[in-house]
């Protein structure tokens, strides 16, 4: 690219533009060549690039547009419910809401922001969701794209509310994989974990990696702050880094799920794996005027350099 990272205007980096579907998107790149696209739609992280342009997150090819619905892939944010755990829609309704960029949002420490290309995204109750989910908050996001190509996502979730409120909470991260048979993941080996296919049943994790065979929909339960996720065939591992997301829900359908599933092409479970970083088994409580903050990197390196390995 020719540009150095002393001279690159990171600000001047940061594009806001339309996608197909005329919603408001914002790209950001680096001076080596990464890039991620976020969707207003959701605040959903629609593609993340390493420095060579190769994709990183899965997106259907059946991607449907519906109208103010977040699509199938990339990383929906889940907020105030994930999944079907409570009376809202599935996954709660920030991902099918418009985010605006924040152009004047609480500093964050320089760390988060120096030698990064980066947006801010907020979301506030509207009196439509207050129908539904009675409590008033502004949830602010950071997208930043780092120098070394991570893709790191800092989510605020402030109680502006006269009493407590309670929510769960994912960064719903569908990673691009070379075959679902090929992946393994490490760092979730000895935990509990509760099985969505057996009524959330809770199993204690017995194997010494995770790998798949079969259909797998499992929330782990108190997990460490970074895992691993190797993908043998393309001799390179995600690492995913977390803080204040104790949980890890990990989904993979094994084959398209007919009627529910008209998004997704019959052979693409192959190519996708869903590792949430999450706040599911013990919600988080917000007491009025308090602020919530939780942290996802996410690096992909060589599976010979990866010291976690
Ligand atoms: O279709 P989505 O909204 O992406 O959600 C798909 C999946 O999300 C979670 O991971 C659940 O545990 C799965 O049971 C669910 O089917």
């Amino acid at each position: 690219m020719g540009h150095s990272a002393a001279v690159w205007d990171f600000r001047a980096a940061t594009e806001i533009t339309k996608d197909q579907n005329g919603i408001g998107q914002v790209v950001l790149r680096t001076p080596q060549g990464a890039s991620a696209r976020v969707s207003l739609l959701g605040a959903q992280i629609t593609s993340w690039r390493n420095e060579q342009g190769e994709e990183l997150l899965f997106t259907s090819s059946k991607t449907i547009s519906k109208a103010l619905k977040a699509t199938r892939g990339g990383i929906p944010i889940c907020f105030p419910q994930f999944g079907n755990c409570g009376s809202l829609e599935l996954h709660g309704f920030a991902r099918n809401r418009m985010w605006a960029v924040d152009e004047n949002p609480p500093p964050l420490p320089a760390n988060d922001s120096n030698g990064k290309s980066f947006v801010d995204l907020l979301l506030k109750s509207s009196e439509e969701d207050m129908k539904c989910w009675p409590h008033s908050f502004e949830f602010r996001l950071r997208v930043s794209v780092t120098t070394d190509g991570d893709l790191s996502l800092i989510s605020r979730i402030r109680n502006i509310n006269g009493k407590p409120f309670s929510f769960s909470f994912a960064y719903h991260t569908y990673l691009l994989v070379s075959d679902i048979s090929e992946i393994r993941i490490e760092g979730l080996e000895t935990l509990d974990y509760l099985d969505n296919l057996f009524q959330k049943e809770r199993i204690t994790e017995q194997g010494d990696a995770i790998t798949f065979e079969s259909e797998v929909d499992r929330v782990y339960l108190s997990s460490p702050n970074v895992i691993a996720v190797l993908d043998h065939e393309r001799k390179q591992t995600y690492v995913i880094k977390k803080e204040g997301l104790p949980d890890v829900a990990v989904w993979n359908p094994w084959e398209k799920k007919s009627k529910s599933m008209v998004d997704f092409g019959d052979e693409e479970y192959k190519q996708m794996l869903c590792v949430d970083a999450a706040v599911i088994e013990k919600p988080v409580n917000l007491k009025p005027g308090e602020e919530w903050t939780g942290r996802l990197q996410l690096s992909v390196v060589p599976s010979s350099f990866c010291s976690y390995c």
